[in-house]
């Protein structure tokens, strides 16, 4: 089956290099289209341009970094729309809003498309493994018809009922995961503050009720202060802004995970944004050096 792939960041290229592996044919598209070049020499055919994957490829899968990226290549000159017909599927990986799915749904299904928002809990190495959580919603005929490739993907795929729906559920996760590695960087910080070990703190942690991956992965790197980027702090940041609105929309009153957003917007502007987001740990640091000077 040829699959359309746009956007080969961190997530994108992996998962795009498991699906040509596992014998998909994949033709891909970037906005830096130099970085399709990699993909070329593991099998890849490149479009030149969103709409040129489109009219190629009945499927098109796209992930893409934020709610404007994810505008931009579907309504933007030589865009998705241009090309989407009856009978071709698209399916938006991305994590965004459930405004921003729903616009591109809407579109998409006007012109005789079909659209699955897909969404996927889990990081890099997850993507390289095809062990990410699937968390789709929409058109279920695609659904169904994308099971397969989710499959190479992904270790478990959840269909969620009406557009929204996984948009909703990805950014509800994502506030729980922003606000655990603040916690996690608090306690670290208050760890060495107090005189004792961070490591000791992350052998008891890892022991007990709260032990988690995250925890288990991050922690001994961040002791560390390296911060390669698997999940760029500057997405987890947008998760939290997007996890906000939609406590908003509900009046879900949510004071941890504000507090947390400023933790990761503060980390921003110490220009921390590309690193991992396990980077938010410096400025948990910086903060507390400040309160204490
Ligand atoms: N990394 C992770 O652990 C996870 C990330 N996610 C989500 O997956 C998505 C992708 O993440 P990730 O791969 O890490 O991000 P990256 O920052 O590595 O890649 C972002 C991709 O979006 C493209 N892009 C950005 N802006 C535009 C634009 N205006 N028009 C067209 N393309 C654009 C980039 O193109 P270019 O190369 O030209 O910059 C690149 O291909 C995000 O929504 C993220 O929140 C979900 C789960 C895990
Ligand atoms: O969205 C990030 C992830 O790790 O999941």
């Amino acid at each position: 089956m040829e699959v359309g792939f746009l956007g080969l960041g961190i997530m994108g290229k992996a998962m795009a290099v498991n699906l040509l592996r596992h014998g998909y044919g994949v033709t891909v598209w970037n906005r830096t289209l130099s970085k399709c070049q990699e993909l070329v020499q593991q099998g890849a055919s490149v479009g030149e341009t969103p709409a040129a994957v489109i009219n190629k490829c009945k499927y098109t899968i796209a992930m893409l970094s934020d709610p404007s990226a994810a505008l931009s290549v579907v309504f933007d000159k030589d865009g998705v729309l241009e090309q989407i017909c009856d009978g071709k599927g698209y399916i938006d990986m991305s994590t965004v809003d459930a405004e921003t799915s729903s616009k591109i749904s809407e579109a998409i299904t006007k012109k005789g498309g079909y659209f699955l928002e897909a969404p996927v809990s889990g990081s890099k190495k997850p993507a390289e493994d095809g062990q990410l959580v699937i968390l789709a919603a929409g058109e279920k005929v695609l659904y169904d018809e994308m099971v397969p490739a989710f499959d190479v993907l992904g270790k478990k795929s959840f269909f969620l009922g009406e557009v929204g729906n996984g948009a909703k559920l990805k950014l509800v996760v994502n506030m729980i995961m922003g606000s655990m590695m603040n916690a996690l960087s608090e306690g670290l910080c208050l760890a060495d503050r107090s005189g004792l070990s961070q490591q000791t703190l992350l052998d008891v942690l890892d022991l007990g009720a709260i032990a988690n991956p995250m925890f288990k992965l991050k922690g001994p790197a961040m002791i560390k202060g390296s911060y390669p980027p698997a999940f760029p702090l500057k997405h987890q940041q947008k998760d939290m802004r997007l996890a906000l609105a939609l406590g908003d929309e509900n009046a879900v009153s949510m004071p941890i995970a504000a507090a947390s957003n400023e933790a990761f917007k503060k980390a921003r502007s110490l220009g921390l944004g590309d690193l991992d987001f396990s980077a938010v740990f410096e400025a948990v640091k910086s903060a507390k050096d400040s309160d204490s000077a």
